[in-house]
């Protein structure tokens, strides 16, 4: 009995120290898998990142020119350029911040072992080490907390660039569907006597789609009405869609050319008069970049009004962008020739230069707007002009377009508040007088409210 219990005992020691390897390989194996899964997380996703070059995605951003296939390797930390930690900008997120400064605490709690040692050096009563210990101990641990300090010039959470305009069309149809829902209204009856085409052709200019356009639509809806049997509002909005898209020109290249060359970077001229959201826009369109991997440096050569400099900076600091700006009332042209030099110095990938727009004299406006362009172009060549217009301002902002377009060669044009206006037609108008494109629209006064100009979306979004 008694040698078969001793034998049971050995079998049953044997089994748990089987067991006990099988825990500690196990558990082994768990840590290393979490580690594994950790450590590559980030460093992965910010490499991804910064291969954008050529990035085009659905609803997304497109950005181009430069030598796409060579866009640089550079991490997407955005530098901490600016010295100044923004304070008053941040926005109310900075949540992986503090975040990361909580973890530290417990990692260094379980030191208490260590500190014993330490506090032998005073007196000797090795009695009270325990008392004196604890008190001690935390003061290293506080010692280190002011590290995040240098380090954290807490930056904006951007929001994701994919899928934006999907996110902002219902800004847009707000305001815009009045006109949709009157056209199929009209369209959707079938056969249409003079008074309905009349009333489309009115629902037409009031959007501010411009005589000529309007012309264009009325001309061809009538030719695809007496084609098509159009007998419900689907057949409606089906035609409708497929002429408004064809009048907007779907095929114009809407990428923003702000891929950096082989040896410099991008180089972006925000133009437009003052008020349009020009200033806005730049800080938006640098939170894209930054987004998606770029370093990106502002130029303010706006100096005409020092708030519009403080306005490009806080931008910047919020991103973690590099400015330079000059003094106020400086040559913008020399302000412009320095932050292209010191963007092709400090290896960032675009270059966006915020310009006055004063409209005040035609030729000081194109004195000045026409030298900025030079003297850039002694150091890089410019890669996309955009001209910023108001789309509330209606027929309006087609005058400045105008005045604009011949003082410097537009390359693109950016709608801004079209959240708050009906009369988004004039993107039609725009492109018809420019021959530009549209390349991006403004939807809100928001950091991220601004998206990539898409004919079909914009289309539908007008339709309701
Ligand atoms: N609702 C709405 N407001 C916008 C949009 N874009 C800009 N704004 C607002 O328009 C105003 C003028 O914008 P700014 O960027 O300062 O205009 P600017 O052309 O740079 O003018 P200056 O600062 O005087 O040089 C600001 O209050 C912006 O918030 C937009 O797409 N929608």
């Amino acid at each position: 009995m008694g040698g078969v219990t001793t034998g049971a005992w050995i079998a049953i020691a044997a089994a748990l120290a089987v067991l006990l390897v099988v825990l500690v390989v196990g558990s082994v194996l768990y840590r290393r898998r979490q580690i594994s899964l950790k450590a590559p997380d980030t460093p992965q996703i910010a490499t991804e990142k910064d291969r954008s070059g050529g990035y085009r995605a659905g609803t997304g951003f497109s950005f181009s020119e430069g030598s796409t296939a060579t866009a640089p390797p550079r991490p997407p930390a955005p530098e901490p350029v600016v010295p100044k930690p923004a304070p008053e900008p941040v926005v109310p997120k900075p949540a992986p911040e503090p975040e990361v400064v909580v973890p530290p605490a417990p990692e260094k709690a379980p030191e208490p072992e260590k500190a014993p040692e330490k506090p032998t050096v005073p007196p000797q009563p090795v009695t009270y080490e325990p008392v004196v210990a604890p008190e001690v101990e935390p003061e290293p641990e506080v010692a280190p907390e002011p590290e995040p300090a240098p380090a954290a010039p807490v930056l904006d959470v951007i929001a994701p660039t994919e899928g934006r305009l999907d996110r902002l069309r219902g800004r847009l149809s707000r305001s815009q569907s009045a006109v949709g829902k009157s056209l199929l209204g009209l369209l959707g009856g079938g056969d249409l006597d003079e008074d309905s085409w009349e009333e489309v052709e009115d629902t037409l200019l009031i959007a501010d789609l411009g005589s000529a356009t309007t012309t264009k639509v009325v001309t061809a809806l009538r030719e695809q009405m007496a084609a098509r049997s159009v007998r419900t509002e689907a057949d409606a909005r089906a035609l409708l869609r497929e002429v408004l898209i064809a009048e907007l020109r779907p095929e114009l290249d809407r990428s923003i050319r702000a891929l950096p060359h082989d040896d410099h970077p991008a180089v972006l001229l925000v133009v437009g008069v003052n008020g349009t959201g020009k200033t806005t826009t730049t800080g938006k369109l640098a939170r894209v970049l930054v987004a998606d991997g770029r370093r990106v440096l502002l130029g303010a050569a706006d100096t005409f009004r020092a708030a519009a400099a403080d306005q490009l900076q806080t931008w910047a600091e919020r991103v973690g962008a590099e400015v330079v700006r000059g003094k106020e009332a400086a040559d913008p042209a020399a302000v412009a020739f320095d932050a292209v030099s010191k963007g092709i110095e400090n290896g960032v990938d675009a270059v966006l230069i915020d310009t006055a727009g004063r409209l005040h004299t035609k030729t000081g406006l194109m004195d000045e707007l026409g030298k900025v362009k030079r003297v850039i172009e002694k150091k890089a060549s410019v890669d996309d002009v955009l001209l910023v217009l108001d789309a509330t301002i209606g027929q309006n902002g087609l005058a400045q377009a105008r005045v604009f377009a011949e003082v410097v060669d537009i390359t693109g044009v950016v709608l801004t508040k079209l959240d708050g206006t009906a009369k988004g037609g004039i993107v039609f108008q725009v492109q018809h007088e420019l021959g530009v494109p549209v390349k991006l629209v403004g939807l809100g006064e928001g950091a991220d409210d601004l998206a990539p100009f898409e004919p079909g979306a914009f289309v539908d979004a007008l339709l309701g």
